[in-house]
């Protein structure tokens, strides 16, 4: 049943396990149309699990998850006409050209020649792959192969995209050409769930973000309202190598401040100096999953 509403993406009570082993403790999210979800965690967090679920290639314990407001369990063949899936390792054909592997999928899609001729050409110049049109895929680069990939799965126009870990191994240049490519889905209208290890990612693309850790979701919020919650400055403090040794959370109110500086003052070496700043999405990363501040070392 399609229940309208703002959220092209609910999530509520979700639970996995594998074995013993509980993945998802619960997971709780909405993700309104339109706009860009990051899904923030570090290796093992839970991510793919959670976007297996979301796109109906696995089925949850418990809880419940709506796309469009189909039903990932019950509304499974809605919810895939639903979706378009990138995962982190590119499924295009190594052996066809890119022009080949678009126009693959056109076919199998059902598109008809004439169609698929014309999709082939308007993905190729949207992904920026007319000049590798036909080239193999082996011969390509990482970034070139995920623009493929992304256009691949984008041959049936699709209201909800998910994404995951779509930069991970590129280098940068490739990595910002994907985050245009991206920001420019959403301008389309799409909504677009994706899940990052990169912070920097989530802060330039996310409207809202959740930090995913030991299978919860540990906060959400946009990039600036979390690094708020970290608190208003951060003292940095650095060795003799200019290397930072550890990041102290502070309100940035003088009394704070002093008050944090002498409590810390005694346990480190005597050319430690600080540094204040606002907090980055780092901070808010190590503030808001399972590492302890008071566990670091200061030598
Ligand atoms: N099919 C499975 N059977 C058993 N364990 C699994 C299965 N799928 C995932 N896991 C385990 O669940 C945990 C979470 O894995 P998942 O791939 O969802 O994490 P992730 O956050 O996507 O990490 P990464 O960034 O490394 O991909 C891991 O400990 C993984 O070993």
């Amino acid at each position: 049943m399609n229940i309208k509403n703002i959220n092209s993406i609910e999530v509520n009570g979700l639970r996995k396990s594998f074995g013993k082993q509980i993945v998802l403790d619960g997971i709780d999210l909405a993700v309104a149309k339109g706009t860009i979800f990051a899904l923030l965690g570090p290796n093992g967090a839970g991510k793919t699990t959670l976007i297996n679920i979301l796109s109906t290639l696995s089925e949850p314990d418990d809880g419940f998850a709506r796309i469009e407001g189909y039903d990932v369990v019950s509304d499974r063949y809605e919810v895939r006409r639903s979706i378009s899936l990138t995962g982190q390792f590119a499924a295009v054909d190594e052996v066809l050209t890119a022009y080949e592997n678009i126009i693959m999928m056109c076919r199998l899609s059902g598109l008809s020649r004439r169609e698929s001729n014309l999709r082939t050409a308007e993905l190729l110049k949207r992904f920026d792959l007319e000049d590798a049109a036909g080239k193999r895929v082996k011969t390509f680069s990482g970034g070139m192969r995920r623009r493929l990939d992304l256009a691949v799965s984008l041959v049936v126009s699709r209201p909800v995209l998910f994404l995951d870990e779509p930069t991970t191994g590129l280098d940068t240049i490739s990595r910002r050409s994907l985050w245009e490519i991206i920001l420019r889905l959403k301008q389309q209208g799409m909504t677009i769930f994706l899940t990052t290890q990169y912070l920097e990612e989530a802060d330039q693309l996310a409207d809202e973000i959740a930090v995913m850790g030991r299978g919860r979701i540990v906060a959400t919020g946009s990039a600036e309202g979390l690094k708020a919650r970290v608190g208003g400055e951060v003292i940095e403090l650095r060795n003799h190598m200019d290397e930072v040794i550890r990041t102290i959370p502070t309100s940035g109110s003088i009394q704070d401040v002093r008050l944090t500086l002498n409590e810390i003052a005694h346990l480190c070496p005597p050319d430690t100096r600080f540094f204040i700043r606002k907090p980055s999405m780092d901070d808010v990363f190590l503030a808001l999953t399972s590492i302890d501040q008071k566990e670091v070392s200061l030598t």
